[in-house]
């Protein structure tokens, strides 16, 4: 029986069509109204949002603005890292601190959605970290660079996220806006926008399901709460029916 039920929600139209009337009685309930186990898990189920876009398009700056209007509604994934932490820095918090050892057996267990490595160190966003978040019941965010993007559209996470291009509306405008940000050195400011190009190329190309041009902050962050607030109004039906 639970072998055919599972069979059942592989292909329902090719079985259910043959099935006898009273046979169809017994098994339809079973079928179609007992949650799957993904949905028992996580009965929220809100997709992940990648976003990315060149250094100083504004990712950060309309981040913050959701973030702040929608307070409890959104969360980054917490990523690991062979680093040391730093003063204050809080394991399960900040990053998940974890030997060289065995970031390398979760790479080898495709435990990572992406993963990279900078200045001598190991840096990457595990899958489960993602889960965490979605039972929490949050909206998981990504923030990541064209690498990560690729890596995570070639991954299995379920459900699929939503992948968001923040475009500068010109180079001009991009520059400008890092060197009056006042984190750049000459050679970061070279080095930011130099990898510009490759990044709308991508976005170009039809790599995201949103392309958001952050010309007036406004109207971009209008955009993309539109993008976002079918989801927002679930998360916040969820917790108040949670009571949080
Ligand atoms: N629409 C806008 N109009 C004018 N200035 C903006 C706008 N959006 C962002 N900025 C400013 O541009 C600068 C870069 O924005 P922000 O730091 O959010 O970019 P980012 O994409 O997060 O960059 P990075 O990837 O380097 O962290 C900031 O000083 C921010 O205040």
């Amino acid at each position: 029986m639970l072998r055919s039920v599972a069979l059942l929600r592989r292909c329902p139209v090719v079985f259910i069509s043959d099935l006898q009337p009273r046979l169809l009685q017994l098994v339809l309930p079973v079928t179609l109204t007992r949650p799957t186990r993904a949905m028992s898990q996580n009965a929220l189920s809100v997709q992940p949002i990648v976003i990315s876009g060149p250094s100083g398009s504004g990712k950060s700056t309309l981040l913050n603005k959701l973030f702040a209007e929608f307070p409890g509604c959104f969360a980054f994934s917490v990523s690991h890292t062979t680093r040391n932490p730093r003063p204050g820095e809080v394991n399960g918090k900040d990053y998940h601190f974890v030997t060289k050892e065995d970031f390398v057996k979760l790479v080898e267990e495709s435990g990572f959605l992406e993963h990279a490595q900078f200045s001598g160190n190991m840096y990457g966003t595990s899958k489960q970290s993602v889960r965490d978040i979605s039972s929490s019941g949050q909206l998981c965010v990504l923030d990541v660079e064209i690498n990560g993007v690729k890596s995570i559209k070639q991954s299995d996470l379920k459900p699929k996220p939503r992948f968001i291009f923040i475009k500068p509306p010109s180079m001009d405008e991009l520059r400008r806006r890092l060197q009056s940000r006042g984190t750049e050195t000459e050679d970061s400011l070279k080095k930011r926008l130099d990898s510009t190009q490759e990044a709308m190329d991508y976005a170009d190309s039809g790599a995201y399901d949103h392309v958001i041009v952050n010309n007036e902050l406004e109207v971009a962050y209008e955009h993309l709460k539109g993008i976002l607030i079918a989801d927002i109004h679930k998360i916040q039906a969820d917790k108040l029916k949670k009571g949080q």
